[in-house]
């Protein structure tokens, strides 16, 4: 059996989404708990939910990302069993660890589906680990719990952009005046501000990756595209400024220019199709390209791309091989720093949101 020694089972860590319509509002009550979202952002928020039958995607894509992950760590012959948890919705984060605990389980390896450094997207799922030790420690269980790095450096998540991207090239017709456009989740500056701290930050993290990607595409294809970073689902107040500019209005510019011919637009910031993919991309950012004339194709998102799976599975392995102390090699496409210590995730003071809180694991500062 291959070692996964001092882990003994594994968490994939989510955020979560309701299964039907009546747990819509209550699941967006957790979402925005404490954050200063604006009533009318929930409501338009809401409706998206609600357009797709109340049901968000996201569950049923993390059930089939646990299947290929199990199948993927027991064709390596690593025997540790991995449970489901979600930071907004059922299953609750501090159940699956009471389950966890009560199966026997105390060395945890949190496996997150958020590839880049944020609070929203590391330190924040760092939190909900800390928080919910806190309370169960008090309810006297002891469990310790570790994670693997931000990975959207690994050479699995570029790998599967790199296929995908190829793919939609393919199905657009693309010729060379066919341009990339990548996609994440927008953010406000002042949470760029914190990732960029103590590694690269979620921008320049975006923006490595997606050169990369183009370059490999443009090896592959053999045509050099042009491509942008752009960004969806922005929310807060209206005034407060966020990662700009929206896909909507990149759409709008590119047509007005007039020197290109089609888009494929590259959902870099998700790991699967959840509701950002489906509305903001698939069914907003879609209709405007239909108004404008412009040809467009979604790339797939690396979901259950086997580089993927099996780069979160080398992740796993990378992170249990460190807490043993040894000193794996940690694979990383682009040439940016290493970020934090050991781990190569958000480090102690990385990404801090607005009140201190407890953390897990919890780095020394480098
Ligand atoms: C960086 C990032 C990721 C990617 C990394 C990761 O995956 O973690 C992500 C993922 C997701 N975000 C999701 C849903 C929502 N995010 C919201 C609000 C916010 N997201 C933010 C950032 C991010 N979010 C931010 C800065 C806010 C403002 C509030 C705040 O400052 O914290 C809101 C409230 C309404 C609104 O404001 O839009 C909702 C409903 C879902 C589930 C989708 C589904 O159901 O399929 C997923 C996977
Ligand atoms: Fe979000």
């Amino acid at each position: 059996m291959t070692e996964l020694r001092p882990i003994d089972a594994v968490l994939l860590m989510s955020f979560g989404g309701p299964e039907q319509p009546d747990e819509v509002l209550p699941f967006l009550q957790n979402v925005t708990r404490g954050r200063g979202i604006p009533d009318e952002r929930l409501v338009e928020v809401g409706e998206h939910y609600y357009g797709f039958g109340g049901k968000s995607p996201i569950n049923d894509q993390n059930k089939d990302l646990l299947k290929l992950l199990e199948a993927e760590l027991a064709s390596r012959e690593i025997d540790v069993p991995i449970y489901w948890g979600n930071r907004n919705w059922t299953p609750y984060l501090i159940d699956k660890l009471r389950e966890m605990h009560a199966a026997g389980h105390r060395r945890i390896l949190g496996l997150t589906t958020s590839a880049y450094s944020s609070y929203s997207s590391c330190r924040q799922y760092r939190e909900d680990f800390g928080m919910a030790l806190e309370t169960l420690a008090a309810e006297g269980i002891d469990l310790e719990i570790d994670k693997i790095r931000q990975y959207y450096n690994h050479p699995g998540f570029a790998d599967a952009q790199v296929d995908s991207v190829t793919r939609a090239l393919d199905e657009l017709g693309a010729d060379d005046r066919a341009r990339l456009v990548f996609v994440t989740h927008s953010i406000p500056d002042p949470m760029q501000a914190a990732s960029a701290r103590t590694t690269p930050g979620y921008l320049a993290q975006h923006e490595a990756l997606a050169q990369l990607v183009a370059e490999q595409v443009a090896e592959r294809t053999g045509v050099e595209r042009r491509w942008d970073l752009v960004f969806c689902s922005r929310s807060g107040a209206p005034g407060s400024p966020w990662l700009e500019p929206d896909i909507n209005d990149h759409l709008e510019e590119l047509a007005d220019a007039g020197e290109t011919s089609g888009v494929v637009v590259v959902p870099i910031g998700f790991i699967s199709d959840h509701m950002e993919v489906k509305f903001d991309l698939d069914t907003e950012a879609k209709a405007t390209a239909a108004g404008l004339g412009l040809p467009f194709v979604r790339a797939a998102s690396v979901s259950t791309h086997p580089a993927f799976i099996s780069g979160l599975c080398d992740l796993v392995e990378e992170r249990a091989a460190q807490l043993r102390g040894e000193t794996p090699a940690m694979p990383s496409v682009t040439p940016l720093r290493a970020e934090g210590p050991g781990s190569g995730a958000c480090s102690a003071g990385c990404c801090l949101g607005r009140v201190l809180k407890p953390v897990r694991p919890q780095w020394a500062e480098s």
